[in-house]
């Protein structure tokens, strides 16, 4: 049948992906990933400087989701708790995919590779990033699909499972209209979009060992990754 985007979808479209692009890191902490020399506890530091920066980007930007605010306040926490970390996953990896011919994403990927990370969190997680680049995700693509995994509704903690849903469903049905008039020539394209939020689930349980791993050999955290991810 017809897809036809109604005039508050496009509204709607147009309000996430301005909010998308309003909230970047600032440059000069995505700058340091370029200049600072190569060690596993300066990669490990920068890469924490970079996060504790994504995720008052992260808080910024879920403040602007449309319907996002009439949430219950508590609610509000436990999504954006929940999400972060998958939240962190999907900008990482569309950034890896953006060829910048800064050097940028070698750089990035090669700090995340020599984090201190045990081998066997780097082939799912790469794995991730090379399905995220293979799909050439547009803008609006990217933040709906960011908005998307901020409004799960099964996360811990959440109380009106409902009211979150509703508000998912919205998105979940602009993002498959958007996937049909963007990608014509693949109509599978929108169940594969949500087959990386599955992805995404699994690299989040992959990440619960990853913070015990580096907790373990004495890694520090900042007090706000501390609060979003419950470490110490
Ligand atoms: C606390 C640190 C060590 C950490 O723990 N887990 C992860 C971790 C890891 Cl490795 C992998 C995946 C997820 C996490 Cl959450 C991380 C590092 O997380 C990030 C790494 C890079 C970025 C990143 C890099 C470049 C960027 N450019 C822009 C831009 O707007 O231009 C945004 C941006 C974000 C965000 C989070």
């Amino acid at each position: 049948e017809k897809v036809e985007i109604t005039k508050e979808q496009r509204a709607l479209i147009k309000a996430i992906l301005d909010a998308y692009n309003r909230h970047q890191i600032p440059q000069d902490v995505t700058k340091k990933l370029l200049q600072e020399q190569y060690s596993a506890e300066e990669n490990f530091l920068l890469l924490t400087e970079v996060a504790t920066s994504q995720v008052q980007v992260l808080v910024e930007f879920t403040k602007n989701i449309p319907g996002f605010l009439s949430l219950d306040r508590e609610d509000q926490i436990a999504l954006l708790k929940g999400s972060a970390v998958e939240a962190m996953f999907l900008r990482s990896a569309q950034v890896l995919s953006e060829k910048k011919p800064s050097g940028y994403t070698e750089v990035l990927e090669e700090r995340i590779r020599k984090s201190g990370m045990s081998e066997e969190f780097m082939t799912p997680m790469f794995n991730f990033y090379k399905s995220i680049g293979e799909l050439h995700m547009t803008q609006e693509e990217q933040a709906l699909l960011t908005t998307i995994t901020i409004l799960t509704p099964d996360r811990p903690y959440v109380k009106s499972h409902e009211a979150v849903e509703r508000l998912q469903e919205t998105m979940l049905d602009v993002l498959r209209k958007l996937c049909v008039l963007q990608h014509p020539q693949e109509p599978q394209y929108f169940a594969r979009l949500l087959g990386r939020l599955t992805e995404l689930r699994t690299l989040h349980h992959y990440h619960v060992e990853m913070l015990t791993s580096w907790k373990t050999n004495d890694h520090k955290f900042t007090p706000l990754l501390c609060e979003i991810w419950d470490v110490q």
